[in-house]
């Protein structure tokens, strides 16, 4: 594999799975397929679960790190070509993105969205110019349309919890939020969802309706009642609207997932990539309660960058 950015550069999701849940038992099994190699992390936003798991991931597997916090510490970066740069960035994209394709074997950058024009989001510029001129293979550590190593490890969990013998019901649920989000997590979980052996529904109050290249083979009703019966994951994230773009049309806290919510369900397991902002996306009796995955899940993020990271360096030799 030479890039990692969404669920279409893996060849076979169960296999990365399996793989996944092997390193969880072995994380050391491949100690020294890194050696002498480099991973850099370059991060233009702020991040917790993915900066420490995809660090200790490469660890593991005897890589050598570096992280770039670009937002703090690094020039303002031009992506535009062809800027005439008298103002404020003071480095273009391509000069800094192949000075650390010299010094790195494999790459990963975080970059959201402006969330202010569509075509410039969903066109994945930045991300695109940085693969291109970096020259190395690449791992998405959360681009503006899609957070794959989540979503991976969002696969890993619901595998290692689904009952025996018949697939699980998953559902996407839409919660609120103070502001505009992303919808990078949502339509990257979906997109993984409609390629996994799962039944899966999206619900979301009417406006809310992701792109549905994300989408497609899901069910998708404003019903949320309807949505969570029988269900045995409930997954929930707030995002603002694809179109009109990036806009937030309800804060109705009906939609914050509470106990009361699980009472149709089949004792659903209830998980969010976090960070969560308590009592207004999912209430405190869920998170802190015996139907939560949140933690575990955020655990298998590691197992979950391990086996991508393997899968890249083995494309290496
Ligand atoms: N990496 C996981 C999620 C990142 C981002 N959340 C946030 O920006 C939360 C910000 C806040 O709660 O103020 C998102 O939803 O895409
Ligand atoms: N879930 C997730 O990506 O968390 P961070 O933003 O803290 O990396």
């Amino acid at each position: 594999m030479k890039q990692f950015t969404s669920v279409h550069d893996v060849e076979d999701i169960e296999a990365l799975v399996r793989e996944a849940l092997v390193l969880k038992q072995h994380p050391y099994a491949h100690e020294s397929l890194g050696k002498h190699k480099t991973l850099g992390l370059i991060f233009l936003n702020p991040s917790l679960r993915t900066r420490l798991s995809t660090q200790k991931a490469a660890q593991s597997l005897g890589m050598n790190v570096m992280v770039m916090n670009m937002g703090q510490e690094g020039w303002a970066l031009e992506t535009q070509d062809g800027a005439i740069m008298n103002g404020t960035t003071v480095e273009h994209i391509k000069d800094a993105a192949a000075v650390m394709g010299e010094y790195c074997d494999i790459l990963g950058m975080r970059s959201f969205p402006k969330l202010q024009n569509v075509e410039d989001d969903y066109s994945e510029e930045i991300l695109q110019k940085f693969i291109q001129y970096a020259n190395v293979p690449f791992v998405s550590l959360e681009s503006a349309t899609r957070h794959p190593l989540q979503s991976l490890a969002d696969l890993i969990t619901i595998t290692e919890h689904a009952p025996k013998g018949r697939r699980p019901k998953v559902v996407l649920t839409w919660a609120p939020h103070v502001k505009a989000l992303p919808q990078a997590v949502p339509n990257s979980f979906a997109e993984w969802m409609c390629a996994a052996d799962v039944d899966f529904v999206i619900t979301h109050p009417e406006g809310y309706e992701l792109d549905p290249q994300f989408t497609n083979g899901a069910t998708i009703t404003y019903n949320q009642q309807e949505a969570l019966n029988g269900a045995d994951f409930i997954y929930v994230k707030n995002w603002s609207t694809y179109q009109p773009y990036g806009q937030v049309l309800t804060q109705d806290a009906s939609w914050m997932l509470t106990n009361q919510h699980l009472a149709n369900t089949n004792n659903a397991k209830v998980m969010h990539c976090l960070p969560v902002r308590r009592n207004v996306e999912l209430s405190d009796e869920i998170l802190d309660g015996p139907n939560s995955l949140v933690v575990q899940t955020a655990a298998n993020r590691e197992f979950a960058a391990q086996a991508v990271l393997r899968l890249l360096l083995e494309g290496l030799k």
